[in-house]
């Protein structure tokens, strides 16, 4: 079943001391279906924070169509734009964007606590999430006093919380080390095969790799996509590279 369909999809930016126009997405177009693993990849300045922003309602695009489960998301009322965002969409960031006065349990809780659910509710809802990404220990505790990797597992379990239908991941790994990186990576694929539909926007070739298809984005289109199969991580990110290679070149023709 699809979940996501980007149709056409374009934007053009202002530039505010030109009247240049930046054209930072032209046409971009794909779909991805209910439980997938979606990343997307591309150099830097491609699109790929214009696409998500567009993708979670904090921008506008030029032009071109968005449908969540067939919904136009240009259709939902400015009134009701954060009631969907909070609802249907989670939200992983590099840098955590947890609140520090806030207890790791009140940070997880806090689109709950936004959309009025039953304290009850929110209990039998927070125990299982905690304990499946290993932090039901901490949720007392501060983000100060956690290293990043729990604080980066504190913020997927307020993502997961509200149920959504779409997380969106912008550079999840970005600011942890190796390690957090791997078990943050684990932890996508375990939610992801319990059914969690995942996009994730990286520079990273091995947080690609756990992902089951990538795509790659250069001058405003998808350029290119690779499916995982039964690829192990490593032989997909040899193919990730390998991808990532043609792009450059091509990007280098261009210039
Ligand atoms: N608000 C804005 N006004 C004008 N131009 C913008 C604006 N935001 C982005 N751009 C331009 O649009 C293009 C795409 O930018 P975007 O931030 O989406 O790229 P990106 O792939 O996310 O880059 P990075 O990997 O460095 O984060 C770039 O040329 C950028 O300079």
């Amino acid at each position: 079943m699809t979940l996501l369909e980007v149709n056409h999809l374009k934007k053009t930016y202002a530039t505010r001391f030109s009247n240049q126009q930046v054209e930072a997405l032209k046409d971009v177009n794909f779909t991805v279906e209910k439980g997938e693993f979606v990343s997307v990849m591309g150099e830097s300045g491609s699109g790929k924070t214009t696409l998500l922003n567009i993708l979670s309602t904090l921008d506008k695009a030029s032009s071109g169509e968005v449908l969540l489960e067939g919904k136009n998301l240009a259709d939902i009322k400015d009134s009701k734009v954060s009631d969907f965002r909070r609802k249907d969409l989670g939200f992983v960031f590099q840098d955590f964007n947890l609140l520090d006065n806030f207890s790791i349990k009140d940070n997880i809780l806090l689109p709950l606590v936004l959309s009025n659910t039953p304290v009850k509710e929110m209990e039998a809802r927070l125990l299982p999430i905690v304990e499946k990404l290993g932090i039901a220990n901490l949720i007392g505790h501060y983000p100060y006093e956690v290293s990043g990797g729990q604080k980066q597992r504190a913020a997927v379990a307020r993502a997961l919380i509200t149920q959504p239908k779409l997380i969106l991941a912008d550079e999840p790994t970005g600011a942890l080390d190796s390690k957090a990186s791997q078990s943050l990576l684990e932890t996508f694929e375990d939610i992801n095969e319990a059914g969690q539909t995942i996009m994730m926007v990286t520079h990273s070739t091995r947080a690609a790799a756990h992902s089951n298809r990538v795509l790659f984005i250069q001058d405003g289109i998808v350029f290119n996509e690779i499916y995982r199969g039964n690829q192990t991580v490593d032989q997909f990110m040899e193919k990730i590279t390998q991808t990532l290679m043609v792009l450059v070149n091509r990007g280098e023709q261009h210039d």
